[in-house]
């Protein structure tokens, strides 16, 4: 990027100092034009040069840091075309994009902590079987906000793009209705060839997050699929964790998925209606038993059950006033700053793990002295512990030697 391989030349030229360039620039190119005439450049400012490499640094350096405060700007109108470009920008794997996205987000988090009259947002993160029916479920839960008068972002967090290129949730057209409201922001998921592993899918989820807060919505549904660990991650990065389930009943209950349960601090048993209602009905049963025995996410708050029927748009008002409920208690004990707080601590630790691991994956000397390693401890002639030690030592000494 211009604006890295620049010298740092500070501060910016002084107007004097423009003006002397200037009037140089254009003297020699009067010259230039007509040699034979007498207007030969009448003076170099002795410092020109260094004027025209400061005034290049200047033009450069503020072209990005202008571009982010312009996009800063128009993301704060509530521009919904700023919005998508924005989180293109942190999706992206460019480096002059990603160093964008990099001055956009300290430009926005500068204004959110300077900002009096910030609002307060709410991120809820939404997570259930394929079929259990979130799409519909968020799309009358999103009207139904957007009629009390917040403005709602739903972010989809879909493991299976980042590996296969398909999406689970990306791939039909999802939430017509709601896509369509002013008041919305509906982001399909990421496709193909924006993303690298899990832990990018989590940075830049955490990230868009925060550009939906600055456009305004104080809202925003982080909607997952329970695939791998993307449950997890985004019961990690919201402030309330809602599992949607079906009336079929009690799979969460069993065995390994029922870690889900014990995250989740609501359960929305969906389609309860019609020949589903009664079935709803003793689901809704066991899971309120089951939570009984299970730990709360929070001492200040135990898991709430609740029936709906997103077709019908029935106990969609009841499921928006649980999650009040728990965002006032919450709030009231100061443990929401809290949560964020710690889980920008967590997610920065894992963002440094997968970094180094990157970069140590990518260094050619490092490759071939883990493919000596490796055969050695196949064979047994030394131990996997040995080997790691001797990898990173191999890495550290190469980025003392500034050489990573
Ligand atoms: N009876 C009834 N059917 C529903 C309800 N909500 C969703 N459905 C149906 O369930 C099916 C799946 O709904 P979706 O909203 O696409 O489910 P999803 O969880 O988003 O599915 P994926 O996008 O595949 O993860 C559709 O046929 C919906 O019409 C409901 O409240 N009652």
């Amino acid at each position: 990027m211009l604006s890295r391989n620049l010298p740092t030349v500070s501060p910016c030229p002084s107007r004097a100092e423009v003006l002397a360039f200037s009037l140089y620039m254009l003297s020699r190119r009067l010259w230039l034009s007509n040699p034979t005439a007498k207007v030969r450049p009448l003076f170099r400012p002795p410092l020109y040069r260094t004027t025209a490499l400061v005034t290049l640094r200047c033009t450069y350096g503020t072209a990005t840091s202008s571009k982010s405060a312009q996009l800063a700007e128009q993301l704060e109108q509530g521009s919904r075309y700023a919005l998508a470009k924005s989180i293109t920008l942190v999706e992206s794997s460019r480096s002059d994009h990603r160093a964008l996205a990099q001055e956009l987000l300290s430009t926005v988090l500068k204004r959110q902590k300077e900002s009096k009259d910030a609002k307060p947002t709410f991120r809820i993160g939404l997570s259930g079987s394929p079929g259990v029916g979130k799409s519909t479920f968020i799309e009358a839960f999103g009207m139904y906000l957007l009629e009390q008068g917040h403005k709602v972002a739903v972010l989809a967090v879909d493991p299976s793009s980042s590996r296969t290129g398909g999406s689970i949730l990306g791939d039909k057209t999802r939430m017509t209705e709601l896509s369509r409201a002013d008041d919305a922001y509906v982001r399909p998921s990421p496709s193909r060839g924006t993303l690298g592993g899990v832990s990018d899918v989590a940075r830049n989820t955490n990230e868009a997050i925060i550009l939906c807060e600055a456009a305004g919505y104080d809202v925003t549904l982080v909607e997952t699929v329970g695939v791998g660990q993307s449950e997890t991650m985004v019961a990690e990065m919201v402030d309330m964790f809602v599992l949607l389930v079906g009336p079929g009943g009690g799979d969460e209950l069993q065995g390994l998925k029922k870690g889900i349960v014990e995250l989740s601090d609501m359960v929305i048993v969906n389609k309860a209606d019609g020949k589903l209602e009664d079935a709803a009905r003793s689901a809704a049963m066991d899971y309120t038993s089951a939570i009984k025995f299970l730990q709360s996410p929070s001492p200040l708050w135990k898991a709430k059950v609740v029936r709906v029927s997103s077709r019908n748009n029935i106990g969609i008002d009841k499921s928006w006033e649980i999650m009040k409920s728990y965002f006032d208690t919450m709030t009231a004990a100061h443990k929401l700053a809290e949560k964020r707080g710690a889980q920008r601590k967590v997610w920065m630790w894992r963002q440094i793990t997968s970094e180094l691991v990157d970069r140590l994956n990518g260094d050619e000397n490092v490759k071939k002295h883990v493919a000596k390693l490796e055969s050695q401890v196949f064979d047994g002639k030394m131990t996997s512990g040995q080997a790691a030690d001797s990898v990173v030592d191999v890495f550290l000494n190469k980025v003392k030697e500034n050489k990573i």
